[in-house]
């Protein structure tokens, strides 16, 4: 305890680092410095963990587990039979609440931290002066430093009368215990469409609105077509290129979109991206733009002097894995360790739809505007020996974007039944370097889906 110099004579605890939000990667920087033997203060306003255990990742992708069985079960007819589907959500809605959230109830989490040997403090935490954090009040001095993780917020847009009305964003889909009878999904990003194909594969009538001209737009092309394909076979409804002019909300609601033309349903969610709020943070008190969306970090995640950044704030893919390989980052730089710096050329993605859509690196179009001199090559998994077995649910690509200068892969993407597993392949090959003919020369194991990765190389020169 010590004097400080923000309070008048107040009284103020000291550590050696202060984190701010305790998502994925604020809980392992946190636990990493404890472990270490520094003394940390870990800030948390909701719940220890953050977005991706009780709303995000781990919830949905039980709801995806649930919704690929039904799925498969309804391929059955092509394949082998005759099988009856009556989806019960029951399971889902119990499994999320009792295993992934424990009832969106944090002590688990909050006990590990605190094993560690650090402190957890509840309360929205704010940098009131260089090395210093304000909690509600309660003022911590950081010896060391703060480390930023306070993660986002669901994005609503400003639309004439979404606001006040009862729309979801993923905070309230996924605590559901009722399948909507209907659903209109704004935003077509990642987050829209595995909800959207959740739902619908239980039962919902879906919609899909999105303002720009394709699904997943900053995914490959080629995936988009794929993904969009894929759902309307499956009934769901895709209106791209459509801005939404007015929501109203009486018993439904009816959503007005730019064409004129008028939606109706049960629910809406708004799936549009997300938000921060730097000004809450007050990172202006440490020299850092307070009306930024994002807090620029440096290759070991420093953001000013004494402070550092991870996760979706930084701006750098907003991913759990991303908010984790910061925080391994931060926390040894923060303890005067070596180790090597951030490096996100193969940063993979995996969009958790029927068939996955999994990326890696750079697509075409980004390559192409960095000024690479690119070449593209790709097959269809259908037309793979492994794709043709499979017959039912085989639609997907892949597709490899080479550095031709270089020799070297700098992207790839795959959509296929676990893309997200066969793009580790290529995640590998872009991370290493390794040379497109070193590639060529592996042996890909027979019949599986990633033996279309040969394939793909092959049209590199087509
Ligand atoms: C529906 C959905 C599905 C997703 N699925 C996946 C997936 O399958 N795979 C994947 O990799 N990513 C997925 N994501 C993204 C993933 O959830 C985030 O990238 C991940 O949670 C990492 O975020 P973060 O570490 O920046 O912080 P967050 O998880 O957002 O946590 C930040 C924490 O900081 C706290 N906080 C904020 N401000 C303060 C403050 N001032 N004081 C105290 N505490 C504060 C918040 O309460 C929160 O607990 C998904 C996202 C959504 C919305
Ligand atoms: N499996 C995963 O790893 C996973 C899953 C979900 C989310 N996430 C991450 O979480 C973040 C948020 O995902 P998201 O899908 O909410 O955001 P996003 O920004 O990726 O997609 C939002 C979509 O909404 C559209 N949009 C914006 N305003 C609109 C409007 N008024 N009307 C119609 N469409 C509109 C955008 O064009 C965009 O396509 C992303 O960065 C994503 O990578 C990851």
């Amino acid at each position: 305890m010590a004097e400080t110099g923000n309070g008048v004579g107040a009284v103020v605890d000291e550590a050696d680092v202060v984190v701010i939000g305790m998502g994925p990667g604020g809980e392992d920087v946190a636990a990493r410095l404890a472990r270490a033997g520094l003394s940390v203060v870990a800030v948390e306003s909701r719940l220890v963990g953050g977005e991706c255990p009780y709303f995000a990742c781990v919830p949905t992708k039980m709801m995806v587990r649930a919704t690929d069985a039904l799925g498969e079960a309804r391929r059955v007819p092509d394949l082998a039979g005759r099988a009856e589907v009556r989806p019960d959500w029951t399971p889902v809605a119990d499994r999320i609440r009792d295993e992934a959230t424990t009832g969106w109830e944090d002590e688990i989490a909050a006990q590990r931290f605190e094993r560690t040997g650090g402190r957890l403090v509840r309360g929205v935490g704010r940098i009131s002066a260089p090395g210093e954090v304000t909690v509600d009040g309660q003022v911590f001095r950081a010896r060391r430093g703060i480390v930023l993780n306070p993660g986002t917020e669901p994005a609503v847009p400003p639309i004439d009368g979404l606001a006040g009305s009862p729309y979801w964003t993923n905070r309230d889909a996924v605590p559901t215990r009722e399948v909507p009878g209907s659903l209109l999904v704004l935003g077509g990003g990642p987050v829209g469409l595995e909800f959207a194909q959740v739902f619908a594969r239980f039962g919902s009538s879906v919609a899909v609105v999105e303002a720009q001209s394709r699904l997943l737009p900053a995914a490959e092309p080629e995936a988009s077509e794929v993904i969009t394909a894929a759902l309307l076979a499956e009934g769901v409804q895709v209106r791209t290129g459509n801005g939404v002019e007015h929501v109203k909300h009486d018993d439904r609601f009816e959503v007005r979109l730019a064409g004129g033309d008028l939606l109706t349903a049960e629910r809406l969610l708004v799936a549009t991206g997300r938000r921060t709020d730097l000004r809450a943070l007050g990172v202006g008190a440490v020299g850092l733009d307070e009306r930024a969306r994002t807090i620029p970090v440096d290759e070991r995640m420093r953001a000013a002097d004494g402070v550092w950044a991870i996760g979706d704030v930084t701006g750098r893919g907003a991913f759990t894995h991303t908010s984790m390989y910061q925080a391994r980052i931060a926390a040894a730089d923060i303890l005067g360790q070596d180790g090597e710096p951030a490096d996100y050329r193969a940063m993979p993605a995996v969009t958790f739809t029927d068939p996955e859509v999994a990326s890696v690196g750079l697509t075409e179009a980004q390559a192409r505007d960095a000024g690479i001199e690119v070449r593209t090559g790709s097959t269809r998994i259908q037309d793979s020996t492994r794709g043709w077995i499979h017959k039912a649910g085989n639609a997907g690509i892949i597709k490899l974007v080479a550095d031709a200068g270089r020799g070297v892969l700098v992207g790839a993407t795959v959509v296929a039944p676990a893309g997200g597993e066969i793009i580790g392949a290529l995640a590998v090959a872009v991370h290493a370097e390794v040379p497109i003919p070193r590639l060529r020369g592996m042996i890909f194991a027979y019949p599986t889906f990633h033996r279309a990765i040969e394939s793909a190389l092959a049209d590199l020169d087509a």
